[in-house]
């Protein structure tokens, strides 16, 4: 049977995904571009970037007795971190506990972009999520080479899609051979959850080129019980400022 021409739907649609394709990284390149000039302006964070500096995570990476002046704000040096992984696995949750804020009641997934500015003595951190459906992974790799430092969060307990998590997260190795990547194997306080070491054999994770920084730290960002007084976001975060110093 000869191929059949596209509708104009498919080509409808695969405009739109252009289109915003497009806009993201227009979009990305002149909020978080390296060689911008114009400083980020609270009033303009319309998609959610938080210009507080709160209180209990930006002391989490310094030893108590080292409390010294902090620089303005306008003085820090930035670092981005792109925070990708399948929809579901806690993204958006992992943002929303470094900034302060509680975990929200249920999956809200993200239509685009998520971000939080998080200042530290040294610098200023971006993280920005791309959410994970289906239709938002392709363009994932368009923004791999623009940050420092790949945070992967997978659901431990999502064993049906873990194989689709491995592919992705492959896809972003492959993209940047250089960057540091901190897999979140988050969701550990469920009774279903893989271990570390099963996801770091299901992951691909031993197969990986040694030259390269790759960790896979075990997480509960949003513990569904009680009994987890360390869900992980610390050592994540400690972690990460480890690796933008
Ligand atoms: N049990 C458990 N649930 C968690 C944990 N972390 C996050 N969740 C829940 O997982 C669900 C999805 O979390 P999100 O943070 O919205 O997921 P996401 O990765 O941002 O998803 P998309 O925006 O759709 O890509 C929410 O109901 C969270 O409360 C965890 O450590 N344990
Ligand atoms: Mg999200």
């Amino acid at each position: 049977m000869a191929p059949r021409p596209l509708g104009p739907l498919v080509l409808a649609l695969g405009g739109a995904a252009a289109v915003l394709g497009s806009v993201l990284f227009i979009f990305w390149k002149a909020y978080f571009g390296r060689d911008r000039e114009q400083r980020w302006d609270p009033s303009e964070a319309w998609w959610g970037a938080e210009p507080v500096r709160l209180p209990e995570w930006d002391t989490w990476g310094l030893p108590e007795d080292e409390e010294e002046e902090e620089p303005a704000l306008e003085e820090l040096e930035q670092r981005e971190v792109l925070v990708l992984g399948l929809d579901g696995s806690g993204k958006s949750t992992f943002l929303r506990v470094l900034s302060g804020k509680p975990p929200l009641d249920g999956h809200f997934p993200t239509w685009g972009f998520n971000s939080v500015r998080l200042p530290t003595r040294n610098f200023q951190v971006d993280l920005l999520e791309i959410g994970g459906s289906q239709n938002l992974r392709f363009y994932w790799k368009e923004f791999v080479n623009e940050v420092d430092v790949l945070v992967f969060v997978v659901d431990s307990a999502d064993r049906l899609r873990l194989q689709r998590a491995r592919q992705e997260l492959h896809k972003l190795l492959d993209k940047d051979p250089d960057l540091p990547v901190v897999v979140v194997a988050n969701k550990q306080d469920l009774s279903e959850a893989m271990s570390v070491m099963e996801l770091q054999r299901e992951l691909g994770l031993q197969a990986i080129n040694s030259q390269r920084e790759v960790f896979l730290l075990a997480a509960s960002i949003a513990p569904a019980g009680p009994g987890f007084n360390d869900p992980g976001t610390v050592h994540i975060w400690r972690l990460l400022l480890q690796l933008l110093s």
